[in-house]
Formats: structure tokens, C-alpha cells, sequence
């Protein structure tokens, strides 16, 4: 037997979801570019599920049932307000709240395909609402209803400000959602796969995904962009700071992956929008440190910026509070974990790599009382 570490290069299933091929990203074969460019996040979440993009008719009737299931069912709300938010991280609210919702679902095991995507439809919605409402209860406020005429993207913010944001958060969240929706065999979407490809349920998928997507490797970096350029201050000391981080033999949050070597293609819409917004609400430090830091990275080691880079600078020029920057990837990534998981449940075979055995061989058994 041989091992690949990290199962790098491994080719675990077949998919039909999204590509990765010389560094260029697809969902169901549409460029990413067009994607970000064009379409509602709503649009891209029919896409991954359906496997082709909705009419207008579609979408409209879509739209309506996400918007119909974003209510939260009384029970949640009261959990979110029963522990010390102060304390909790909002991942691991997440990950509860939604394990919760499982139980006030009365088709939570039921394993036919039309449940399972009635359940996908409820959980999409839902997770923006507990997001929302995990901020504002924390914050001593009362969570904000969804309002009906309002899209995905603009509903999460309304409900997280309880005012109607202007066009380009919309703009700037929509896009967001759009780039982070799906990722192939990301580690949080194989842990999803892994879990239901025992023929879990589909709350079990998602809560040991949204546990995968915490940790500061994944899900949990750009969180953690958002601490380092707070901590480097000002553009100035940028560099020294870098330096400093790699001397010690430490991780660059935001920089390098598994896949991509030349680059991350949703970097650079993030960066776009990174360098517009922070002009525009006068803070473009944050966005001449990131270049500074992506400049000199690049050119030392070779790495790119991810995802979780620019979306940093994203997220904290919109207001929002930093460590609701991962709980914002999950509201995406649910999109493409329901589809990894509707597609596993589609073809399934346990999923049981082996592992080489490496440890000590043919010990001697010695009684308790005589080691
Ligand atoms: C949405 C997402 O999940 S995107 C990824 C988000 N995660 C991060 O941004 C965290 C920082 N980045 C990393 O830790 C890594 O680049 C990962 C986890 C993304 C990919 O990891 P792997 O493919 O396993 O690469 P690995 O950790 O083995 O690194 C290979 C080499 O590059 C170096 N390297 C990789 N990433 C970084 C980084 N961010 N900063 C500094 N050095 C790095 C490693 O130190 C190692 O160097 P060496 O060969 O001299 O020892
Ligand atoms: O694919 C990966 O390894 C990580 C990533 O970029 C993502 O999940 O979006």
C-alpha cells in the first residue's frame, strides 16, 4: 500500500457538480467568471442542484421557497438565546442550531429523493435566518423577520441590520455567495459525503460539515485574515510582519491551496470588490496591505491568494462582525454540500479508505497488575 498525505491528488468519487481543471473553476461546466459576473446566488444554488440553470419561472417559484422556509422554528430561537453568546463562536452555534432543526423536522430520516430536497430548500433558507439572528441576539437584539420581496442575499442583510442594504452590499454579498457556493472535494464537502455515504441523514451531513469548515485551514481562514491585518495595523508594516510570521515557520492565513498553483480564480473578483469597497468607505488600507502581502508571498514562496483572503477586507468594509465571516461560507457552501449530498445518496457505496499500519507489531499481552 501506498500513502498520499492529506489524500493529496486522490481521485475519491466521480462528480458532476463542480470542476477544477488547470486552475480554471466550473459549476456544471459555467465558467465561474460568468457566474460572479451574471447571476443570483439563488440561480446558482438551482444550478448545482438541478444541474442546469432555471428559467425565469423557475427562479421566481425558487426564490419564493426560500424566502417561505426562512422562519425559524420557535424552539431554535429560543436555544440561540439560552447560552452565553458572548463565549460561543457562531461556527459552533451554527453547527448546533442546525443539528437542532433536524429534530423540529418531521421528514429528518426520511431518505426519498423528493424529501431530501425539500430538506435542502429548508436548511438554504433557514441558515441565513440563524446567522442573522445568532449576530443580533448576541448583540442584545431582537431578530429581524425575512421580508418576502426581498432576495437571499438582501434578506440576510436585512435581517442582520433590520434595514434594507444598499445596492452594492447586495452586489458585494451576492458575489460572495456565488464564488464560495461549491468547490469540488473540498474537506468540509468529502466530510458530508463521507457521513451520509452510510446512509446518515441529510442534518447529519451538514453538521459534520459545518464542523469541517471551521477549522483555520478551510472555512476558518479568511476570519482569521481579517485578525492579521488588524494586527499589522498599517500598509507599513505589512512586510516586517510577514517576514516575521514566516521566520517562525508559520501559516500565512488566505495564502496557498490544495489545488490551485497559479491561482485561485475567485481571488481576483474578491480583490475587485475588496479595492471598491474600501475605497469607498475610506478604509483602503485593508486593501493595500492585502496586495502587499499577496505581492510578497507570491514572490517568496510561489503561493496564491484564496478565497479567504480578499474576502476579508470584503466583509469588514460591509460592517459585518469578523467572526460571522465563516458562518457567511457556510450559508454559501450549503448549496454545494446538499448537492455533493443529494449526489452521493444518488449512487451511493460506503465510503472506507484503508489505513497503513505503522505502529508497533506482536507485543506481548501483560495483566494489569503486572505492568
Ligand atoms: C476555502 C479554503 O479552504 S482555501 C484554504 C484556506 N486556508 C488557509 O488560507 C490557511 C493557510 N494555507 C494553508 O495552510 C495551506 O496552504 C492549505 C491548507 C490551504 C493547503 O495545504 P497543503 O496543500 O497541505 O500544503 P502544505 O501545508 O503541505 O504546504 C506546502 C508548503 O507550502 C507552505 N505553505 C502552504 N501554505 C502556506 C501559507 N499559507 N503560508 C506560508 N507557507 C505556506 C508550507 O509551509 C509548505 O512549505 P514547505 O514545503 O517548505 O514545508
Ligand atoms: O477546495 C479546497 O480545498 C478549499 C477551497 O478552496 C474551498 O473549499 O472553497
Amino acid at each position: 500500500m501506498s500513502t498520499a498525505k492529506g489524500l493529496e491528488g486522490v481521485i475519491a468519487t466521480e462528480s458532476s457538480i463542480s470542476s477544477i481543471i488547470d486552475d480554471q473553476l466550473t459549476y456544471v461546466g459555467y465558467k465561474i467568471d460568468d457566474l460572479a459576473e451574471n447571476s443570483s446566488f439563488e440561480e446558482v444554488v438551482y444550478l448545482l442542484w438541478n444541474k442546469q440553470l432555471p428559467n425565469s419561472e423557475e427562479l421566481k417559484s425558487f426564490k419564493k421557497e426560500l424566502i417561505n422556509n426562512m422562519e425559524l422554528p420557535k424552539e431554535v430561537l429560543d436555544h440561540l438565546k439560552s447560552y452565553d453568546l458572548a463565549t460561543v463562536h457562531p461556527m459552533a452555534a451554527l453547527r448546533t442550531a442546525v443539528s437542532l432543526l433536524g429534530l423540529f423536522d418531521s421528514e429528518a430520516d426520511e431518505m426519498d429523493q423528493d424529501a431530501n430536497v425539500r430538506k435542502a430548500i429548508r436548511l438554504q433558507a433557514k441558515i441565513a435566518t440563524i446567522v442573522a439572528a445568532f449576530a443580533r441576539i448576541r448583540n442584545g437584539k431582537e431578530p429581524v423577520a425575512p421580508k418576502s420581496n426581498l432576495g437571499y442575499a438582501e434578506n440576510f442583510l436585512y435581517m442582520l441590520n433590520a434595514e434594507e442594504p444598499k445596492d452594492l452590499e447586495v452586489e458585494a454579498i451576492n458575489k460572495a455567495l456565488v464564488l464560495h457556493a461549491d468547490h469540488e472535494l473540498n474537506a468540509s464537502t468529502f466530510t458530508s459525503r463521507v457521513c451520509v455515504a452510510t446512509l446518515s441523514d441529510v442534518y447529519s451531513g451538514i453538521t459534520a460539515a459545518i464542523g469541517a469548515l471551521k477549522g483555520p485551514l478551510h472555512g476558518g481562514a479568511n476570519e482569521r485574515v481579517m485578525k492579521m491585518l488588524t494586527e499589522i495595523g498599517e500598509v507599513e508594516n505589512a512586510i516586517p510582519y510577514i517576514k516575521e510570521k514566516m521566520a517562525n515557520k508559520e501559516k500565512i492565513m488566505g495564502m496557498g491551496h490544495r489545488v490551485y498553483r497559479k491561482g485561485d480564480p475567485r481571488a481576483k473578483h474578491l480583490k475587485k470588490m475588496s479595492k471598491e469597497l474600501t475605497e469607498l468607505t475610506g478604509q483602503s488600507k485593508w486593501y493595500e496591505m492585502s496586495v502587499e502581502i499577496e505581492d510578497y508571498i507570491k514572490n517568496e514562496k510561489g503561493l496564491p491568494a484564496n478565497v479567504d483572503f480578499y474576502s476579508a477586507s470584503v466583509y469588514h468594509s460591509l460592517g459585518i462582525e469578523h467572526d460571522l465571516f465563516t458562518p457567511i461560507f457556510a450559508m454559501s457552501r450549503f448549496s454545494g454540500w446538499l448537492a455533493h449530498i443529494l449526489e452521493q445518496y444518488d449512487n451511493n457505496r460506503l465510503i472506507r479508505p484503508r489505513a497503513e499500519y505503522v505502529g508497533p507489531k506482536n507485543q506481548e499481552y501483560v495483566p494489569v497488575e503486572d505492568r
